[in-house]
């Protein structure tokens, strides 16, 4: 079947301002910087992603510095020129697996918003505790901070967490999500660096003598478990947006 080409709307919540022409094969036009934030796409893929010119994609989060990492990373390290606006809507969040979380998170979004929506879910898990406090991090972190976070392993020898983040991506208000999962593991340590963000202070990847809260913003973006989420939803992104 012959692809037709259209124009569809990349985003407004996640919305396109220039281009490096990455994504253009020899050949192909690219009108990406033509209007700023429209690029071709097949009619397959756009029936395929459920996304069209009148259903920009918002990411929803209550938490600017999840927005500031993305932004970054999406930026500086996967290479896609792309500006975010979040919509700060409270997320009701079920108790469950990470992913059910995720993926209800977004449904709720989606819903909320009339269109695609991004979420974003975080877990710390402790190995010792079977993944504990996992998905349920914040509440930890409120009622105990960073040191009491650290002193809840004071009995036990193995220190070692992974530090998870999960994407999830609706590309429709009904529509079931896609989930992008990203990990990345090392030990809780006594509270060391910045203040500034959740319980980076505690967490020391492996293979690193700083805390994420010792490391520049460029060094943690760069080994994060919100890197290796965003890679994967950049990829899927540049799958179904990209001239093909
Ligand atoms: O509105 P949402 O996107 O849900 O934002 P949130 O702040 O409620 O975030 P989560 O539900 O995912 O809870 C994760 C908790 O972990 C914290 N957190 C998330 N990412 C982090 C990171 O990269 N480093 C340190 N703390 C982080 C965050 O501040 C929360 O306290
Ligand atoms: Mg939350």
């Amino acid at each position: 079947m012959q692809r037709q080409r259209h124009l569809v709307c990349f985003s407004v919540g996640l919305s396109v301002l220039g281009c490096r022409h990455r994504h253009v094969s020899a050949g192909r036009y690219c009108c990406c910087h033509s209007r700023g934030r429209f690029r071709a796409v097949s009619t397959r893929t756009a029936m395929l992603t459920g996304l069209s010119q009148h259903k920009p994609l918002t990411f929803v989060t209550s938490n600017e510095k999840k927005l500031a990492e993305l932004r970054a990373i999406l930026r500086d390290l996967v290479g896609m020129e792309v500006t975010i606006e979040a919509r700060h809507i409270d997320l009701p969040e079920i108790q469950g697996e990470a992913e059910d979380i995720a993926r209800e998170k977004c449904r709720y979004a989606a819903r909320a918003i009339q269109g695609p929506a991004l979420v974003e879910d975080t877990q710390l898990c402790y190995h010792a505790f079977g993944g504990l406090p996992g998905p349920y991090v914040k509440y930890f972190l409120r009622n105990l901070g960073p040191e009491g976070m650290e002193k809840l392993l004071a009995a036990w020898d193995d220190k070692r967490a992974t530090a998870q983040c999960i994407f999830a991506l609706a590309v429709d208000a009904d529509a079931e999500p896609h989930l992008f999962t990203g990990q990345t593991l090392g030990r809780i340590v006594v509270p060391r660096g910045k203040r500034n963000f959740g319980w980076d202070p505690i967490f020391q990847p492996d293979g690193h003598e700083k805390t994420y809260a010792e490391m520049s913003e460029g060094e943690k973006n760069a080994i994060s478990h919100r890197f290796r989420a965003a890679s994967r939803l950049a990829e899927f992104l540049r799958n179904h947006y990209t001239t093909r």
